[in-house]
């Protein structure tokens, strides 16, 4: 299939790459990351999530890191909030759009966010409800949709099942979260013909982890058959608490430097981009998981 002319690429290296590090990322040091990332021309920062600090310990910050940040206008700056607690606490905190987080696989529903697919659906309900009240957009997230670590092989009418149920309930977007990046271009395809049987390919986006190095061949396969979302982490941070193994999402600065070169428009300058990626693995004390980075800096 054609390309799309431009893709919405959605940043969640502050949220999604930092919650799985083990020592406690200074709160100032999110800030200044979330800033940065706000001056490369990003349209979305995924900035925090409201769960518990007691799951995780990393984003006990929330609240602080959602105010201490800049807002650029035209620049979202979405939420996780796995319940109505969590949605209740983010918009106290000035949250502005909120994400609810499910799973197409029932045991890692279960290791997520304890309970089952069916409760998570009907607490996703209810912060749906409360942020439609609210004027308050909600995306929602599949996770598993190419593989789960406790249960395997995931059935594609099964991510098209839940992601039905989050789209009717009224999450404007579905993000297909290839959590332990165990998908192919084969498994890519089969899976996503399955969900836009039922919802449009306009309300869609692909999440991919790079675990096992296919991330932007799946995402490519996705942009073929007609995906313009796509969500990506600064210096390729970050893996899923729950999820074990899981190495970070695909790094932005990669899929940028891939949409670039396809013609497709993000609105993102790339370099601007680098320097946040170096910033964050510097204070990480980390190497850039971004080919383009690494490459970059041997020039
Ligand atoms: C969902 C819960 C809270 C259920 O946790 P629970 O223990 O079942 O909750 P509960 O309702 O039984 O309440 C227990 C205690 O937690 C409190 N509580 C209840 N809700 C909240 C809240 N929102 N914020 C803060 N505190 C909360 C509640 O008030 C109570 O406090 P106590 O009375 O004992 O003092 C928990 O399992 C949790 O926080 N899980 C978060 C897991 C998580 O953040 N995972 C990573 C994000 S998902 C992901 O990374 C995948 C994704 C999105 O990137 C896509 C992909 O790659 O696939």
């Amino acid at each position: 299939g054609s390309l799309p002319k431009q893709v919405k690429i959605v940043e969640v290296g502050p949220r999604d790459g930092l919650q799985n590090e083990k020592n406690i990322v200074p709160t100032q040091v999110k800030i200044s990351l979330i800033n940065m990332l706000s001056e490369t021309g990003l349209p979305v920062i995924e900035t925090t999530s409201f769960v518990s600090p007691r799951w995780v310990p990393q984003m006990a910050d929330h609240t602080e890191v959602l105010q201490g940040i800049q807002r650029f206008p035209g620049v979202g700056y979405p939420v996780l909030t796995p319940n109505l607690k969590g949605f209740q606490t983010a918009v106290a905190a000035g949250a502005k759009e909120v994400s609810v987080f499910g799973a197409a696989s029932e045991l890692f529903t279960k290791k997520n966010i304890n309970c089952s697919i069916e409760e998570s659906l009907q607490r996703f309900g209810e912060v749906v409800h409360a942020a439609g009240a609210a004027s308050i957009p909600v995306r929602g997230y599949v996770s598993c949709v190419l593989g789960c670590p406790y249960e395997g092989k995931i059935a594609p009418a099964k991510v098209a099942e839940v992601s039905k149920k989050m789209y009717s309930m009224g999450c404007y977007e579905i993000s297909l979260g290839d959590t332990i990046g165990v998908g192919t271009p084969g498994s890519m395809k089969e899976m996503l013909s399955a969900v836009v049987k039922e919802i449009p390919i306009g309300a869609l986006a692909v999440h991919c982890h790079d675990t096992y190095g296919q991330a932007l061949a799946n995402i490519l396969v996705a942009l073929q058959m007609g995906v313009s979302v796509v969500d990506s982490s600064v210096a390729g941070l970050g893996g899923c608490p729950y999820a074990q193994g899981a190495s970070g999402n695909v790094a932005t600065e990669d899929v940028v430097y891939m949409l670039h070169g396809l013609g497709v428009h993000t609105g993102v300058d790339l370099q601007k981009l680098m320097e946040a990626g170096m910033f964050i693995c510097k204070a990480l004390n980390r190497r850039t998981s971004s080919k383009v980075a690494q490459a970059s800096c041997k020039l």
